[in-house]
């Protein structure tokens, strides 16, 4: 029986649980939210789109037992109106440290022995926080890191290109925030390296526009919401399948002493091993810069 409790029902997480619920990714979904009502409402709303189809989950407004048997805890919930009004992730801090501090006394009580993935923003800064908070091991804690990030930069890159996003290979690295960059040394298509197929220039627009594409659509609709389902059903995935993914999670890199996004080897027992890419000098200062920023806003170092 594969068991996932979601916190956090707002349009990221709702939309996770439809994801799940579409995917068939669990047989037992237990929801959990603040707001009085909400849980059962999803349950409502979701049990009803599984009528006359094929396919059978059970969805359940959560109570703090069933924390103990679950496998996974998607982590989600926040305060999407302070990014409508700034486009710096880290100023969402100040709320959602309280969201970890709160739910990471919680699962610390309970018996949850599985894999925390964490959505909630500032996504690094949360899944450092968390695990000591929670004290889980740090291999099962994962931040959903830059995969979302990844995926904007192949969408832009292969519109350019006009070639599937899927053909582009290569990573958006380091904090999922404003001190994010894309590996460019590391891009390619089809093994030819990117700066022999357009221009440094063209890249770097690209790149801003991988940054800002958030905010844009944040912007114009409130919130992003398919991107990061989408993301956090391939962690799920690569857990239930042991298929031994590599994604550019947010985990916690020795190296650094924090977590940050970079690819990972993602399975059942979460975080099996991680990758140091291959950077340039100006792409390891960049680095540099980005885990400075991550360990400057951690309450615990
Ligand atoms: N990592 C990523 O790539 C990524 C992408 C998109 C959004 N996000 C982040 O995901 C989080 C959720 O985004 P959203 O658009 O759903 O926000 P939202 O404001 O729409 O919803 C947040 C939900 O969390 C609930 N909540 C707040 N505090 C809670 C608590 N202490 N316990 C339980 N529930 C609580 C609220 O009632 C609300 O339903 C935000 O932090 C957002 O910045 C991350």
């Amino acid at each position: 029986m594969r068991k996932i409790s979601i916190i956090g029902l707002g349009n990221v997480g709702a939309t996770v649980a439809h994801t799940i619920v579409e995917r068939s990714l669990c047989d037992t979904l237990f929801l959990f939210d603040k707001k009085e009502g909400l849980a059962e409402a999803e349950v409502s709303d979701l049990s009803d789109g599984l009528v006359n189809r094929s396919g059978h989950i059970n969805i359940i407004a959560g109570n703090l037992e069933n924390l103990d048997e679950s496998d996974i805890i998607v982590f989600a919930p926040g305060d999407i109106t302070i990014l409508q009004k700034n486009n710096d992730r880290l100023l969402e801090f100040k709320y959602t440290k309280t969201c970890a501090e709160e739910w990471g006394k919680k699962i610390k009580e309970s018996n949850f022995k599985g894999i925390i993935v964490s959505i909630t923003n500032p996504c690094d800064v949360i899944a450092d926080y968390l695990q000591k908070l929670t004290g889980l091991p740090k291999e099962r804690v994962i931040g959903t890191g830059t995969i979302l990030d990844s995926a904007r930069m192949k969408n832009s890159l292969a519109r350019k290109l006009n070639i599937d996003p899927n053909s582009v290979d290569g990573y958006v690295i380091a904090e999922h925030g404003n001190s994010q960059f894309v590996a460019w040394s590391q891009v390619s298509i089809a093994t030819k390296p990117i700066y022999e197929i357009l221009d440094r220039e063209t890249c770097k627009k690209i790149e801003e526009e991988t940054k800002i594409r958030a905010f844009e659509t944040i912007k114009a609709k409130g919130y992003t919401s398919y991107g990061i389902a989408n993301s956090t059903a391939l962690v799920i995935e690569a857990i239930f399948q042991d298929s031994k993914t590599i994604l550019p999670v947010s985990s916690y890199s020795e190296n650094d002493g924090c977590y940050i996004g970079h690819p990972a080897l993602v399975g059942r027992d979460g975080i099996l091993s991680d990758f140091e890419l291959v950077l340039d000098e100006e792409e390891r200062e960049k680095w540099k810069k980005s885990v400075e920023t991550i360990i400057n806003t951690l309450p615990i170092k």
